[in-house]
């Protein structure tokens, strides 16, 4: 059977699968489509201003295809898994505010690994990726995407913005497992829309409505 693991970037999947991928007993096989994508050039072009590869989603069905037998078992986790053929998606949410500090502090902690110390504000480009994917959560793109494909019955949302990563492994187990229902439609972000609603919600970027929200005053 295949699962596919999707989410908008920072609600954790790389996280939890990774924790799976080394869980004894579990035996469906983790696939990282970022790694495999890298590892085969499955790119088709390059997103300069936003520091990312386009995902040639014909060339990693086709890899898929050969590379692996039609009723292996597969857990393939990106936030493009529910673009491909799966029996069941998982699609893993958190709060928009949650995501922007999940990406901050990733993107951060990468970046003083490799480079200078991380300075107070965060580079724009790195702020600029966090706020547009926390807009997307909250907008519900990819849960929108994944019903719109494979169906309500096939979907299963965790929330993970107060679960730690292995509470986050154990809930997708428990979908590969067949021992927790569908479900859609489990959380509520919109208030993040709203402006003032946010909790922690401030511009990361410099001028004022940058994201039109709300009317100033
Ligand atoms: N359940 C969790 N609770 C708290 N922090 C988490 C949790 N899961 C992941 N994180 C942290 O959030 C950041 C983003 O996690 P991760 O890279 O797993 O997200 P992702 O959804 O795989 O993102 P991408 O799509 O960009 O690969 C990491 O710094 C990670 O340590």
């Amino acid at each position: 059977m295949r699962v596919a693991v999707t989410g908008t970037p920072g609600t954790g999947k790389t996280t939890a699968t990774a924790l799976l991928a080394e869980r004894e007993g579990f035996d469906h096989q983790v696939v990282h489509l970022n790694d495999l994508v890298r590892e085969y050039d499955l790119v088709e072009s390059t997103d300069a201003e936003r520091d990312s590869l386009v995902v040639d989603l014909d060339a990693v069905r086709a890899h898929l295809a050969t590379a692996y037998d039609d009723d292996a078992d597969l857990l393939v986790e990106s936030h493009l898994a529910h673009l491909l053929p799966t029996d069941r998606v998982v699609v893993l949410r958190a709060h928009p505010v949650t995501v922007r500090e999940r990406l901050v502090d990733r993107g951060e902690s990468e970046a003083s690994a490799t480079e200078n110390a991380a300075s107070a504000e965060p580079p724009p480009a790195l702020a600029r990726k966090a706020r547009e994917n926390a807009e997307s959560e909250a907008l519900d793109v990819i849960l929108s995407a994944a019903v719109d494909r494979h169906g309500a019955d096939a979907v299963h949302e965790v929330d993970t913005t107060d679960r730690d990563p292995t509470a986050v492994a154990d809930a997708i187990a428990a979908v590969v497992a067949g021992e927790r229902d569908p479900a859609v439609g489990v959380v509520e972000f919109s208030d993040y829309l709203v402006g003032e609603g946010a909790p922690g919600f401030a511009p990361m970027e410099s001028g004022p409505d940058a994201d039109g929200g709300g009317d100033g005053g």
